[in-house]
């Protein structure tokens, strides 16, 4: 058994990258998004939201039309790719974030192939989950487990750990929720940040880092696609992938108090809070 660290206010205070007079938008971190569909538009603003929150240089959304005017109108920062045109020529991004929200759309697995190809850090979440685990597991990996952030809730555990040949069930990880993270770590050799309550971030051979336990209102809709688009500007700024996990994980999480003030809180509105948060932890 690997040692459980638990990530604390301090913790992120330290790691969070902080801009300096010589910083420009495109050495503060470019974050690339590859998310959303006409099935699940919203998850592509979600996710750019997150990344713009939490303090990316720049956002590049990838997507279908619908996804891009919705992405437009909640953030027009952000710069805007065809998947057809990334696909062929992947433009240059820090980090990217991958899967949250696509759905049947082959330009756009075309562009998430292309990221996976490149020696690109990258945040996999939702529906590129499963086809980034099993080529990082068949050997395609251009970038090393501690620049890859996979980020499952517990349903898309099983699913993952399916798709690599591992037989469990819900109830499996429920019972060993650390295990399974490390299972699918090794197997994808990439740093695992397994969503829920209290949020584990594991990476192959390294120790286990646990988050304080998130209030229960942040169980709501799209809350992971904010969480996907924090953890990316983070890797971008050039973060490791377990301390951007579990950075952004504390940051989510204490957006979300604040968001709520003890009540309902909405996706949106977590990304929406995070500034503050950032702003009152660099105070302290
Ligand atoms: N506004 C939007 O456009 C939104 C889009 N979303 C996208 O919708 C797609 C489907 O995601 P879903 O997660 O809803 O559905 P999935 O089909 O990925 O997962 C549902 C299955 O996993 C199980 N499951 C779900 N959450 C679980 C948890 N926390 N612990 C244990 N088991 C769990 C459920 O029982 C169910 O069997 C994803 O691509 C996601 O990114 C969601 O993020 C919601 C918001
Ligand atoms: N019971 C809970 N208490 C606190 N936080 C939770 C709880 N359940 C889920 N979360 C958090 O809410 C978010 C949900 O993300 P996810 O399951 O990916 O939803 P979605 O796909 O709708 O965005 C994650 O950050 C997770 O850690």
């Amino acid at each position: 058994m690997t040692p459980v660290r638990r990530w604390e206010r301090a913790d992120v205070a330290a790691a969070w990258p902080v801009p300096g007079a010589a910083d420009d938008k495109y050495s503060r971190g470019v974050v690339g998004v590859i998310a959303g569909s006409e099935a699940y538009p919203g998850a592509a603003a979600l996710v750019v939201s997150g990344a713009v929150r939490a303090g990316a240089g720049m956002v590049r959304y990838v997507g279908p039309e619908r996804a891009q005017d919705l992405v437009l109108a909640h953030r027009p920062e952000a710069v805007i790719h065809h998947p057809v045109d990334v696909a062929e020529r992947l433009p240059r991004a820090q980090a990217w974030v991958v899967g949250p929200g696509v759905s049947d759309y082959p330009e756009q697995d075309a562009a998430i192939g292309a990221v996976v190809a490149e020696s690109a850090p990258m945040v996999v979440d939702a529906g590129a989950l499963e086809t980034v685990a099993r080529a990082r597991a068949a050997g395609v990996r251009a970038v090393g487990a501690e620049r890859v952030l996979l980020t499952p809730h517990a349903g898309e555990l099983v699913r993952t750990l399916e798709a690599l040949r591992h037989d469990v069930t819900a109830a499996d990880v429920e019972r060993d929720r650390v295990g399974h993270a490390r299972l699918l770590a090794e197997t994808a050799r990439a740093t695992v940040l397994l969503k829920g309550a209290v949020t584990l971030i594991v990476s192959p051979g390294g120790a286990t880092i646990e988050l304080p336990e998130a209030p229960a209102w942040l169980a709501t809709a799209g809350a992971g696609d904010v969480l996907a688009g924090i953890a990316g500007a983070l890797l971008a700024a050039d973060l490791t992938a377990d301390v951007a996990g579990a950075c952004a994980a504390w940051v989510h999480a204490r957006a979300a108090e604040r968001a709520s003030g003890g009540g309902p809180v909405a996706a949106l509105d977590v990304a929406g809070a995070a500034p503050a948060v950032v702003a009152a932890l660099l105070r302290s």
